[in-house]
């Protein structure tokens, strides 16, 4: 499973709300999450798994990737989400708080043996203290014939926060930071890809721009966002700048001349540069032509 496609924005949109559901076919994000897990109350939770199952099948959502999050495996909703899910057969399902390995395996024995749910992949949201201190097994998990369908972690810093008690001053993460690193750390181990959390706060663009500066610079991929005016700052942010996309091109120019083909190191504008810089290089060009194609 290719994990080099653009996962700047990731936007969660309520199981129950059509009007966004409907909003969702018009912005210009990376992916959609219908969510069944905590924007939906517990006496509508049938409805909307309902609902999503209409709005997957009626389509709509181009190039998005289109993806459900189910309530965790130890709910009493688990079951009939994932059944809805088959049904419903999104690009990938997001498994709500992911604890153990033994839930990875679950969902793939849901999945298994149905040719039509043959390429759904799975995601998994680490965000309790239990899934946070098992996230190198989770991701690993992924080297298993029963863990093959993980393509990426999300973080839910929501809940991390709830359950661990801290209390960010300022929306300073340096309490979490530790944590979002050895998110990172798990994720790139095993070539999965990693989403920071939601900034709640929709209205506040320099904070939220802030957050996504920092979740860049920690190595994640993407932001998993709430509303529609985060998507800009996001695919802005996580995209290769033009900056980047210059520098890319001219490492790959000066290793191509004839001259450095039997060089390992070069000088380049006054700083070193390496052929493992290729490949960094390359890949920016790649994710900056995923991008163009999602358009
Ligand atoms: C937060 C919101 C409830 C705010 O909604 P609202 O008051 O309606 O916002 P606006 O009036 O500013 O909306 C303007 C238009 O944009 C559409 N809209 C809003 N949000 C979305 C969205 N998420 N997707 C698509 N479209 C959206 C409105 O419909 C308006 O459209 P129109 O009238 O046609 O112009 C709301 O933004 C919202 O519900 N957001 C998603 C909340 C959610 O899904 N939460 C669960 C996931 S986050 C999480 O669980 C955290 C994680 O697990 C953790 O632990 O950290
Ligand atoms: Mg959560």
């Amino acid at each position: 499973m290719s994990n080099l496609r653009p996962r700047r924005s990731v936007l969660y949109i309520p199981g129950s709300n059509t009007r966004a559901q409907a909003k969702g076919r018009t912005l210009p994000v990376d992916a959609v999450v219908f969510d069944l897990e905590d924007s939906v109350a517990s006496e509508v939770k049938k409805a909307a798994r309902e609902q999503v199952i209409e709005t997957i099948r009626e389509g709509g959502y181009g190039n998005r990737e289109v993806v459900m999050r189910v309530n965790a495996a130890r709910t009493e909703f688990y079951e009939d989400d994932m059944t809805a899910a088959v049904a419903a057969r999104p690009d990938a399902v997001l498994l709500s708080k992911v604890e153990s390995v033994a839930e990875i395996f679950a969902a793939e024995r849901h999945l298994r043996g149905r040719p039509e749910t043959h390429g759904i992949a799975l995601w998994a949201m680490v965000e309790t203290a239990r899934g946070l201190q098992d996230i190198a097994n989770i991701a690993a998990s992924v080297r298993t014939p029963e863990g093959h369908r993980l393509a990426g972690l999300v973080l839910g810093t929501n809940d991390i926060l709830r359950e661990t008690r801290v209390k960010l001053v300022d929306e300073n993460r340096g309490p979490v930071a530790a944590w979002l690193s050895f998110a990172v750390l798990a994720a790139r181990a095993e070539g999965l890809f990693i989403l920071d959390g939601v900034y709640n706060d929709f209205s506040n663009t320099t904070g939220f721009e802030a957050e996504c500066e920092e979740a860049r610079a920690l190595g994640m991929d993407g932001k998993t966002i709430i509303h529609p005016n985060q998507v800009e700052p996001a695919n802005r942010i996580f995209g290769p700048s033009e900056a980047e996309l210059e520098d890319a091109r001219a490492v790959i120019e000066a290793f191509s001349r004839p001259e450095n083909a039997a060089r390992g190191v070069l000088s380049l504008n006054g700083r070193m540069i390496e052929r493992m810089h290729i490949e960094v290089a390359q890949r920016a060009l790649d994710m900056a032509a995923q991008i163009d194609a999602l358009k």
